[in-house]
């Protein structure tokens, strides 16, 4: 659905994008993420079509971005980063306009509104003026707009920011049922947002794709290793010892807990060996409450990527 091969754009002081490639095939929902100023929104313009690159070439649904602009619109429903709504306008009057300079049909503009605004929880604020609505629901005009033309693929640049955390739930819900038809590219810096929603995501740092993968290879590829913490009812410089004993595994740290417990956190060469571990409490009569791997958080593995960055203006 995307193909990306070998994009630049350089802004006159600034090299924003540095020769990325990338694809997102039909079907697919990718989180695009990156510290302040990577290069998202930068990206997310020119696959639009709304700014030029300066080399390299962009497909969208087999069409090129330079060449066959309009082919590629016609494809793709854009909710830019801060959308550029008609505050004066009445929600549907507004995205009457949006359709018809989209090219819908007019026989079948009164049905996509009717539509996008049912899927966007739009239908009871239709007269509204949309200047008077809330943010979250201005969110909503937005992503309704960029619905109304029907596109494959939608380009969604931080559709979450600036709203409550009751907002974010909606909105991020209405993705989720917008991604059973439609391909999605999204740009956030929440990271929950990528976990719930994302089947696939792409990191870029410094104007350079860094990481594409699914999050749970992403943790595998950066934790070599497991942690894995058990609770026993031990003495710790004995416990401690055996478990040191067994082969290709490392306590990292042993506390005496307030109710008696002695808690281990133990580095291994994989959770498997939490087997072992178990075998090894039964041979020694320990009474064993905790035997878990620690999980790796996608904030964690993000900051890890990125590290050599703290960010942009
Ligand atoms: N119109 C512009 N003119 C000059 N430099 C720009 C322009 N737009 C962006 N930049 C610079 O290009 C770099 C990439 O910006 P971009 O907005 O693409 O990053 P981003 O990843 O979307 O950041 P954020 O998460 O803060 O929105 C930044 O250093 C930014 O300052």
């Amino acid at each position: 659905m995307i193909k990306v091969s070998g994009v630049t754009k350089k802004y006159p002081a600034r090299l924003a994008v540095d020769d990325i490639s990338f694809e997102v095939n039909r079907g697919e929902i990718v989180g695009f993420l990156g510290p302040n100023g990577a290069g998202k929104t930068t990206t997310m313009r020119m696959l639009t079509g709304y700014l030029p690159m300066n080399s390299g070439s962009i497909e969208v649904a087999g069409f090129d971005v330079a060449r066959q602009p309009q082919e590629v619109r016609h494809r793709i429903g854009y909710l830019p980063e801060s959308c550029p709504l008609y505050p004066e306008m009445r929600v549907d009057e507004y995205l009457r306009f949006r359709a018809e300079l989209k090219g819908v049909k007019a026989s079948a503009r009164k049905a996509k509104i009717n539509e996008v605004k049912e899927q966007c929880g739009l239908t009871e604020v239709g007269k509204r003026i949309i200047g008077q609505l809330s943010k979250g629901y201005r969110q909503r005009v937005g992503l309704a707009d960029s619905l109304v033309h029907d596109p494959d693929l939608l380009v969604l640049d931080e559709p979450t920011v600036g709203l409550d955390p009751f907002q974010i739930r909606q909105v991020r819900e209405l993705i989720t049922q917008l991604a059973e038809r439609h391909t999605i590219l999204l740009s956030t810096h929440i990271l929950q947002e990528v976990e719930a929603i994302c089947e696939r995501i792409l990191i870029i740092n410094e104007g350079k794709i860094v990481a594409s993968d699914t999050e749970e290879n992403l943790h595998r590829k950066l934790h070599a290793c497991s942690i894995i913490e058990m609770e026993i009812l031990a003495e710790k410089a004995a416990a401690v010892e055996q478990v040191g004993r067994l082969g290709g595994m490392d306590v990292r740290n042993a506390s005496e807990l307030a109710d008696g417990w002695l808690w281990l956190e133990i580095e291994a060469d994989s959770a498997s060996m939490r087997v072992e571990l178990f075998n090894l409490a039964v041979a020694e009569g320990w009474a064993l409450r905790e035997l878990s791997e620690q999980q790796h958080s996608l904030e964690e593995t993000f900051v890890q990527i990125t590290r050599n960055k703290g960010g942009d203006s």
